[in-house]
């Protein structure tokens, strides 16, 4: 590997990620990996996100190693006290290709932040896939532009075959169909996929939906880009990744991201510091609570950065953990409940004082790798799924939105690395899953978990796919010329 230090002559990539936790944070990780490779790298946060990266973790510091490195800012054009979680995700939508992308162009124009003679000037682009303004604007400017799309492999591919879906009369579902009719549409996937494990967009009644929109039209566009990065890998998604070549040719599986960063920092120093990036502040106690309990006994419960909760689902899950009698460590977000949080029935607080801790913000990788987790349960966020599989720790999936349908799907059906309880919340039917997942069933899960662990972790060591895919995305920064891309 080369040396860390910047050159006046290093390529400069700019990073630009959607602005919400599951997309920053794998794009810093992204970052680092490029900055010890010698590249000069632009991040480009929106006002609100940098500022609680500022204000909950050691970003600043942490990046100060690499003298290429620079954070830039950009407004994400909604108020200060928008939500950006739940179902107002979609505004972001909007409001970024209204006011955000005017800014973006301003910024790389001649003059701009980003072109005004005190830096070297960006030689390439690495933009969020669910924001394909980028290419037009990196197109206008003649710089090359790759997209990291940050959902997995199969979630892309169902997203690009949503057009065939619609040919086909799939889409939109209606109100009769049976979900758990199989489709044909999402080739590869037929054996599996049901109209249930669609991403959660395509539930929608109307075509004209925004969130489904978005995500069909974005995908589609990929393909004006450059090179397409996704945070996988080959033996995990092997066969999305080959339908997606034959349209996307040029594509970087490079992931997991979290565990090919910890094995190159390893190659630089003997032990990397614990590095967050959440947007959270995390609370460590929650560590020393497990430090007290047995091996494998507890089951962590997050549901990212994004899902809310209703206060009869609240209750149910509750009930189920409590009831499963198994100890359980669960992080409750600031404002992830919808309604009253109050009147809580007598029986779970006893249970939870006597088996629970609960926490608003977690160490997550920290406790995932924790001896004394032996359970996940969680909305299947792509970033919790690899962090759960690298930590070979088996997954009860209860799927919010989004890519998480698709993504429960290959966990509890492909994979066999856990149990999909998409579409249910009932404090049986959880309190039985926990219990199968943590002893009943847990042999049948524990060859497959370990099996996976392993390849993840030699997909990033020297040699692997990963390893030598990011290798070739690094290349192929380094050697981008302008004058080469002609679109
Ligand atoms: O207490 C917690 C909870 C989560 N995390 C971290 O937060 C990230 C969460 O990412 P992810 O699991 O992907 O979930 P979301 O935050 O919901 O991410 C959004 O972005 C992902 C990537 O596109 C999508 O897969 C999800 O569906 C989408 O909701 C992970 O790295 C976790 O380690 C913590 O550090 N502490
Ligand atoms: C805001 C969500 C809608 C689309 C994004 C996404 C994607 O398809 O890239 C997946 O999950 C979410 O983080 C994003």
């Amino acid at each position: 590997m080369e040396d860390t230090l910047s050159q006046s002559n290093s390529p400069h990539v700019l990073i630009f990620p959607f602005p919400v936790q599951g997309h920053v944070s794998c794009m810093l990780k992204l970052a680092e990996l490029l900055c010890l490779s010698g590249v000069d790298v632009t991040f480009l946060n929106s006002d609100i996100i940098h500022r609680r990266l500022l204000r909950y973790t050691d970003v600043v510091s942490r990046f100060s190693c690499y003298p290429g490195f620079r954070f830039e800012t950009i407004s994400d054009g909604l108020p200060t006290d928008h939500p950006r979680s739940g179902n107002r995700v979609v505004d972001i939508f909007d409001s970024i290709k209204m006011v955000t992308k005017p800014m973006f162009r301003d910024m790389l124009l001649p003059g701009g932040c980003l072109n005004c003679g005190t830096r070297p000037p960006v030689t390439s682009v690495i933009a969020d896939g669910i924001m394909c303004f980028t290419i037009d604007v990196a197109k206008e400017m003649g710089i090359p532009i790759f997209l990291f799309r940050t959902v997995s492999a199969s979630c892309f591919w169902a997203f690009y075959c949503i057009p065939k879906l619609i040919e086909s009369g799939d889409l939109p579902i209606k109100e009769d169909d049976e979900m758990d009719r199989l489709l044909n549409g999402v080739t590869g996937m037929e054996k599996y996929l049901r109209l249930r494990d669609l991403p959660s967009f395509c539930r929608a009644s109307d075509l004209s939906d925004q969130g489904f929109q978005v995500v069909m039209s974005e995908t589609q566009e990929t393909y004006r880009a450059n090179g397409l990065i996704l945070n996988t890998f080959e033996d995990l998604e092997e066969s999305a990744l080959t339908q997606i070549r034959k349209h996307i040719p040029n594509l970087y599986a490079i992931g997991p991201l979290h565990a090919n960063l910890k094995s190159r920092l390893e190659a630089h120093m003997s032990s990397p510091p614990r590095s967050s990036n959440s947007l959270w502040e995390e609370d460590r106690t929650c560590m020393t609570w497990l430090d007290e309990q047995a091996p494998k006994s507890v089951i962590y419960v997050s549901f990212g950065s994004m899902s809310m909760l209703n206060r009869e689902d609240l209750i149910e899950l509750w009930y189920g953990l409590v009831n499963s009698n198994k100890k359980f460590l669960w992080v409750i977000r600031p404002n992830s409940v919808a309604g009253d949080g109050r009147n809580i029935p007598a029986h779970l607080l006893e249970g939870t004082m006597k088996r629970g801790y609960m926490v608003r913000w977690a160490p997550q990788e920290d406790v995932l790798a924790h001896q004394a987790v032996g359970g996940f349960l969680t909305h299947s966020g792509w970033n919790s799924t690899l962090e759960s599989i690298v930590a070979a720790v088996p997954m009860i999936c209860w799927p919010y939105y989004a890519d998480q349908q698709v993504n429960s799907r290959l966990v509890g059906e492909v994979w066999k690395l856990g149990f999909d309880m998409k579409d249910i919340c009932d404090r049986v039917i959880i309190e039985n899953v926990i219990k199968d997942l943590m002893d009943r069933k847990r042999d049948k899960l524990t060859r497959p978990v370990d099996r996976m662990m392993k390849l993840a972790t030699r997909s990033v060591a020297e040699g692997g796919t990963s390893y030598t895919s990011l290798n070739r995305l690094i290349e192929d920064i380094k050697t981008s010329n302008k004058d080469e891309y002609v679109f």
